[in-house]
């Protein structure tokens, strides 16, 4: 039998969608789902009509559904081809709509668009979804709408959406059986009735142990822009994965970029604002249409985690348990009053030792490394920019108590030591080396000389399209999966 096999018929009862807790809860038996019959689905959506029609994705179209006398909407997919995600290692592949059912009768949670039923078309050889009706569109539309009646959303709802996708992906990942998403981006993200962000589109998550046969078997995919660079083959899967495309998702929130914009160069996210963050202009980063902006701090401690999550390394990123954490960090401190903030900051810039102005002006001319050590043995050195191209690790700690407020022209000697393990640097030993080393961590970025800013045709993505998108020496093909 497949390892991705599924049917109603095997159903176990138990269905427990807003109180399922990985912890306590094992995912191992799959919740009850109802399955539809073709003819009532087409009278729910008034004959999959235009007037019903939610939206349109890389694999189908999604139509609002109105079922049981009014008594339940919900959202039907209905995919248009039959999109395989891999491969069992008897070669069967597996359609996205079955991967989909498998794992969602398997997972539920509050903030998931969680599976209702489905229905098989026998005509079309595919099976149609239905999951929960989020009335309220995508956080992609939310954040990139270009109606200037619609308002900008606000600080508190982009945290608030960020935690708790950070909270279900990381349910995701600590399950018993774990899933990693491999989609996670702001079209992925829906807005629900009671304005809370919930995780959808399951349709490239891969569920079991990453040593499991099947996730060996499945060949690299995602949405460009999101996709991790250090996925290249099936054995690069961690749920680091995750934690890449989420750093993007959170970068997209802080500044109302899109991952990809080719309106701008550098067009990427990450490209435009690591640079940004590692040079300590947060303000730079955050999305000017926030009306009311928080605290530096705030922006710079959420800019922080976003940047290490999108390290390079996939080891080196953080857990989602330590992203939510940061986020519920994030969200008392945006909460903290003004007065309250205000003190705080002024006693924090009254025990800090600002650096020298001679070593502040050698500073500016040097490219800047962060490194942090323990509280006690933190220092600040730099190195010079040499060579065209240099490969710098970028290093820091989160303090535990948030830094408030943004880090040039000063370099605050008790946060950052300036360290460099580039080609060329000239650096001396560092005496933290093995200081705080379990805390440090490491952000790996190709610095390039200034490029001018070409003048870019006006061209604008409106979504990006999970496609599964590697081609590489290691991967069986490059074909769209
Ligand atoms: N449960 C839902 N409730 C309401 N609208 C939905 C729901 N699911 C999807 N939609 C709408 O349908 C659109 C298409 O969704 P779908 O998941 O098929 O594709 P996508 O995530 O936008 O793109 P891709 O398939 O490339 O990942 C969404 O952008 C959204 O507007």
């Amino acid at each position: 039998m497949g390892y991705l096999s599924c049917n109603g018929e095997s159903a176990v009862a138990i269905c427990d969608p807003y109180n399922w807790n990985p912890r306590r809860r094992s995912n191992r038996h799959p919740h009850k789902l109802r399955i539809f019959k073709y003819d009532e689905l087409a009278a729910a959506t008034n004959g999959f009509s235009a007037g019903n029609f939610l939206g349109k994705g890389s694999h189908g179209r999604v139509y609002k559904a109105v079922l049981d006398n009014g008594k339940l909407l919900a959202a039907v997919k209905r995919s248009t081809l039959t999109t395989t995600v891999g491969s069992h290692n008897n070669n069967n592949n597996v359609s996205q709509a079955d991967n989909e059912i498998e794992i969602l009768t398997r997972v539920r949670h509050r903030w998931m668009v969680n599976l209702i039923g489905y229905c098989v078309d026998h005509r079309r050889k595919t099976k149609l979804l239905v999951v929960d009706y989020m009335p309220n569109g995508t956080l992609h539309d939310q954040l990139h709408s270009r109606c200037s009646l619609d308002p900008p959303l606000s600080w508190n709802r982009r945290t608030k959406h960020a935690l708790q996708i950070a909270t279900v992906v990381h349910a995701l990942h600590v399950a018993e059986n774990p899933v990693i998403h491999r989609d996670i981006k702001s079209s992925n993200v829906l807005i629900d009735g009671d304005g809370n962000a919930r995780l959808a589109d399951f349709g490239l998550a891969l569920i079991g142990n990453v040593d499991d046969e099947r996730l060996k078997c499945t060949p690299p995919a995602g949405t460009l822009g999101y996709l991790d660079p250090s996925y290249l083959a099936p054995a690069d899967l961690t749920a680091k994965t995750d934690v890449f495309s989420f750093g993007i998702l959170l970068l997209e929130m802080i500044s109302g970029r899109e991952a990809i914009d080719l309106n701008y160069s550098p067009s990427c996210i990450v490209d435009w604002a690591v640079p940004l963050i590692k040079r300590g202009e947060f303000a730079a980063v955050c999305d000017p249409k926030i009306k009311n902006r928080p605290y530096s701090a705030v922006i710079r401690k959420l800019a922080i985690m976003a940047a290490r999550c999108v390290r390079s390394t996939a080891k080196k990123r953080p857990d989602m348990l330590e992203v939510v954490e940061c986020l519920k960090t994030v969200r008392k401190l945006s909460k903290a009053s003004p007065a309250w903030n205000r003190l705080r900051r002024e006693s924090e810039d009254r025990s800090e030792n600002v650096l020298a102005v001679e070593e502040e002006k050698e500073l500016e001319n040097h490219v800047r490394i962060v490194r942090g050590g323990s509280r006690k043995n933190r220092k600040v050195s730099c190195m010079t920019s040499e060579g065209n191209v240099n490969v710098y690790d970028y290093e820091r700690i989160e303090p535990e108590v948030p830094l408030l407020s943004p880090l040039p022209p000063q370099i605050r000697r008790r946060n950052f030591v300036l360290r460099s393990r580039s080609v060329g640097a000239k650096v001396g030993p560092d005496p933290n080396e093995d200081v705080g080393h379990k805390t440090a961590v490491t952000l790996r970025i190709l610095i390039e000389k200034e490029r001018p800013v070409k003048t870019m045709a006006a061209v604008r993505l409106s979504k990006s399209r999970s496609v599964g998108m590697v081609r590489s020496n290691k991967t069986a093909s490059g074909k769209r999966y």
